[in-house]
């Protein structure tokens, strides 16, 4: 999939969010969108997904079979996760109820398969949303902020998801602004910054710091670090020094 000089606006008058993206990711390779809340992370997963059309420039490429994830799952529709599931697969072509069990065991949501979407938690919903775009093998799958309302779980089965659609020759692009992409080996980099977007290096290039705050203030620090883009691995207590 290719962004050819793609820019994109919000309006006819509003300034541009993205300008002269061009960027290409092959078959098989898997790229985490990063960058600082608001950059336009979601709008760059949108235009891959061809949820959002470029205002200028062109997304070529898109594989048949998309499978796209938002980072909200709309939940508000008067289904069950197995009418829905069921219904998504056969706008596929496919009798998906084997899968469905397959994929309620291996992310254990058996237990709401017969509840209403509106009446599930964000995260349950979250993974109603996941399975929709796997019930066909996605050419490209497309995952807006994939840890995020999940429970650790099923956040422990997004790598190996990301693998399997890769395994198959499939691309992956992810955002992700809760610093997950060490988790995503090989995974190259996008950064999203003023409105430019610029591939790095791949995972595994990059520097760990370690730092120290109050107690008090580790929240704060946190969401100040995120903001700024930076990937915050893990918070932990200090331990004491003998
Ligand atoms: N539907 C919309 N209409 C108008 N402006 C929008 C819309 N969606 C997003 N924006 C604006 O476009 C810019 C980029 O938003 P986007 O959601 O792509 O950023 P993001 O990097 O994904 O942010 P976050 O990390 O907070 O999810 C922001 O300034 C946002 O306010």
């Amino acid at each position: 999939m290719r962004f050819q000089d793609v820019w994109f606006r919000y309006g006819r008058r509003a300034p541009w969010t993205l300008r002269g993206v061009d960027l290409t990711l092959e078959p098989g390779e898997t790229a985490v969108v990063a960058g600082p809340n608001g950059s336009g992370k979601s709008t760059l997963l949108q235009l891959a997904a061809g949820v959002l059309v470029p205002g200028r420039g062109i997304v070529a490429q898109r594989p048949k079979v998309v499978g796209w994830v938002p980072e909200r799952f709309p939940a508000d529709q008067p289904f069950t996760a197995r009418a829905y599931l069921t219904h998504m697969g056969k706008i596929h072509g496919l009798d998906a109820t084997a899968d469905i069990d397959r994929w309620a065991d291996r992310l254990n949501f058996g237990h709401f398969l017969d509840v209403r979407l509106g009446r599930l938690s964000k995260g349950s919903a979250q993974k109603v949303g996941l399975v929709q775009a796997l019930l066909k093998p996605p050419g490209l799958l497309v995952l807006d902020e994939p840890w995020e309302g999940l429970d650790a779980q099923t956040r422990e089965q997004v790598p190996a998801i990301v693998a399997e659609v890769v395994g198959q020759g499939g691309s992956v692009l992810v955002s992700d602004h809760l610093g997950e992409v060490a988790r995503l080996p090989g995974a190259r980099r996008w950064d999203v910054r003023d409105g430019e977007v610029r591939a790095g290096e791949r995972a595994g290039g990059k520097k760990v710091i370690e730092l120290a705050v109050d107690a008090a203030e580790a929240g704060d620090a946190v969401s100040r670090l995120r903001s700024f883009g930076f990937d915050v691995l893990s918070v932990r207590d200090e331990v004491p020094q003998r």
